[in-house]
């Protein structure tokens, strides 16, 4: 089932125009990596996915509804159906780790303290940090603190996560631990998740799909699965996963 369906966006700041008449649809459940070099308008697609931005024109629908110039009520529906992970993760650091999990629940939920106490416990289990729930953030590493944040991500139980570059900062054995979490999160609570990162290991750990974005095309220059990309017959799709594979 298609949970979104982009179709002809075109994205510009000003005058200049990032993407160029960008079409794609995402299936429910299924892990999406955003890939390209730098400055293909990644964060741009992103920030237009989730609302941020309205684009020049073009449609978004998700979950059935358009995204696109939407009315307060149905954005809001709309907006109940994605959280969103930031690449700094954005905990608050005066928070416990338990209170930034509860925080959307307390301001969305309308639930009683009781019930908030224990989703946000479930979130956290679900992300391993059960027994780091009265931690500050200061107090977890770097890769505990990105789990927290899609433990808080996930507070509102939505259908789709959005997460920008999550193994940014991270070492590789702890990007490796962040990309099981997101299939195994993508497999049992049947979270689809659209993945900025232009990480290759993390790239063919998660993706069920990758959508390329190029500057060169002002906008996507291929899509397909990790292994079609990487024997893609265009140079630039190819010579991305090559040129990685080198680092
Ligand atoms: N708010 C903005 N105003 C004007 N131009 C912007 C703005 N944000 C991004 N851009 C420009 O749009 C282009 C795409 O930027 P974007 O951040 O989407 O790329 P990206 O693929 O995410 O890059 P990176 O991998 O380096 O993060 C860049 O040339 C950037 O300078």
């Amino acid at each position: 089932m298609t949970i979104i369906e982009v179709r002809d966006l075109v994205c510009r700041y000003g005058t200049r125009t990032i993407l160029d008449g960008v079409s794609f649809d995402i299936h429910q459940g299924d892990v999406v990596t955003i890939l390209g070099g730098s400055g293909c308008g990644k964060s741009t697609l992103l920030k237009h996915l989730i609302g941020l931005i309205e684009p020049a024109s073009g449609s978004i629908h998700i979950g059935g509804d358009e995204f696109v110039g939407a009315q307060s009520d149905t954005r809001q529906r709309i907006l109940r159906r994605i959280g969103v992970m930031y690449q700094s993760g954005a905990l608050f650091g005066s928070m416990s780790v338990l209170d930034n999990v509860r925080l959307p629940l307390d301001t969305f939920s309308g639930l009683s303290p009781d019930a908030i106490e224990l989703i946000a416990r479930l979130k956290l289990r679900l992300v391993g940090l059960e027994d780091f729930a009265d931690l500050y953030p200061a107090e977890l590493s770097g890769g505990m603190q990105k789990r927290a944040a899609i433990a808080r991500a996930m507070a509102l139980e939505p259908q789709i996560l959005f997460l920008d570059e999550p193994s940014a900062g991270l070492d590789p054995v702890t990007s490796a631990g962040l990309d099981a979490l997101i299939r195994r999160l993508a497999e049992s609570q049947g979270m689809t998740f659209v993945v900025v990162t232009h990480e290759l290991a993390s790239i063919q750990n998660i993706a069920d799909y990758a959508i390329m974005l190029d500057r060169s095309v002002q906008g996507i220059i291929a899509t397909g699965t990790p292994a079609e990309l990487a024997g893609h017959p265009d140079p630039i799709v190819s010579g991305f996963f090559l040129r990685k594979a080198e680092d």
